[in-house]
């Protein structure tokens, strides 16, 4: 039987992790010692659907215990990748025992970019992406729920029934899991829709409220424009991944209240508790992945000359009210902005729309 290790389990590597475990596969969990405490119980497994599972005696490594060991003891066929994109560069340090010659490591990020020192480190290895389209919320200690809709898609191998196989032994209720032969396109759709995590973090609302105020959807749709113009320049022919194609998803979103609650009930189809990644970020106070998501935007956009005004002040907003809460640490940088958390729809259509 294959051996997988999920790396950096917390959201969605617990939930890959026992959803995993439950199906019978062999796989181990590395995380931080306040997740494998709560893991360790015990975890119960539900989604939107109503699907549920117990993952019990889940499998663990231990940092610390890893270091130890050499690749001939330890390493696995297949290593998932499951930090956030800043956590990349510190794990492949932390990975090493783990792989060997022959380990497919999945890197499951968002955005874009973090696949690349991944691929650097490990030149001769099978790097695949994998998208994550749906949320994961941990309802109560232990208690993963799925809140909204989509298949993980993990990226075509070269060798095609290696991906053809782990897509089929791994695609299930709790985990529904398809195969992509154009990952590229697919990350810019996926982009295109986490583009509204940096206003879901600034607004500090549920997904759901956020949507049902226009104010805040005309905000996010400039930003979907801007990146839609970036993957016209750049040739990407971007996918659907959700009821309308990405070129039209803008429009909708700037519909009035009264239409788009008619036009888009499927966008509205999210658990009321749902929050986006960067929203638990900003609220723990820890670094968010906004350069890979609006700033991935940005620096495409700056290097095939298409402007992204939108995105590079949203960047901006971020990373200055993620300052401002550093600062409140005792040897922290004063804030420079005078907008707080949270940012109000009418100041953000103010700050996007700054000539
Ligand atoms: N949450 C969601 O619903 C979704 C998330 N995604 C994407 O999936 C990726 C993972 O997100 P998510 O699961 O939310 O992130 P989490 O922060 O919940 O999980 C990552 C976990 O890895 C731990 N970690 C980081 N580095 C190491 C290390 N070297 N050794 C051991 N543990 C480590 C982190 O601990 P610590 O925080 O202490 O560093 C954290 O517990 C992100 O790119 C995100 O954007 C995609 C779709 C939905
Ligand atoms: C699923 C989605 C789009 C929103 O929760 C997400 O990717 C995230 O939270 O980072």
């Amino acid at each position: 039987m294959s051996s997988h290790v999920v790396f950096g389990a917390g959201l969605i590597g617990s939930y890959l992790g026992a959803s995993m475990h439950q199906l019978g596969f062999k796989v181990a969990l590395v995380c931080r010692a306040s997740v494998k405490s709560k893991l360790a119980q015990g975890v119960t497994l539900t989604d939107y659907q109503e699907h549920y599972a117990q993952a019990q005696e889940l499998n663990f490594l231990d940092s610390e215990v890893l270091l130890k060991l050499k690749p001939e003891q330890i390493a696995c066929d297949y290593l998932w990748l499951t930090v956030k994109c800043h956590g990349v560069e510190q794990a492949l340090l932390d990975i090493a025992p783990l792989v060997s010659k022959r380990t497919v490591i999945l890197c499951c990020q968002n955005g874009l970019g973090s696949e690349a020192p991944v691929k650097r480190a490990y030149p001769n290895n099978t790097v695949l992406r994998v998208m994550v389209p749906f949320n994961v919320v941990e309802l109560e200690k232990g208690h993963l729920h799925r809140g909204s809709q989509g298949d993980l898609t993990i990226e075509q191998a070269n060798k095609a029934d290696l991906s053809e196989k782990l897509v089929s032994s791994l695609n299930s209720d709790l985990l529904p899991v398809a195969l992509s032969k154009d990952m590229q396109s697919l990350l810019w759709a996926k982009l295109q829709l986490n583009l509204g995590n940096s206003i879901n973090a600034l607004a500090d609302i549920p997904v759901k409220s956020m949507l049902q105020q226009r104010g805040y959807r005309v905000v996010i749709a400039t930003m979907m424009q801007e990146l839609l113009a970036v993957s016209k320049e750049l040739g990407l022919e971007l996918p659907k991944v959700t009821s309308v194609p990405a070129n039209v998803v803008p429009y909708v979103l700037k519909l009035p209240n009264f239409l788009f609650k008619l036009v888009a009930n499927k966008m509205l189809a999210v658990d009321p508790n749902v929050r986006t990644s960067m929203w638990w970020d900003m609220s723990q106070n820890k670094p968010t992945e906004i350069q890979y998501l609006n700033g991935a935007v940005a620096n495409e956009g700056a290097r095939v000359g298409v402007p992204t005004p939108a995105n590079n002040r949203i960047v901006a907003l971020v990373e200055a009210l993620s300052e401002a809460k550093s600062s409140n640490r005792v040897g922290g940088k004063q804030p420079k902005i005078a907008l707080t958390r949270p940012v109000s729809a009418s100041q953000l259509q103010r700050l996007i729309r700054q000539d």
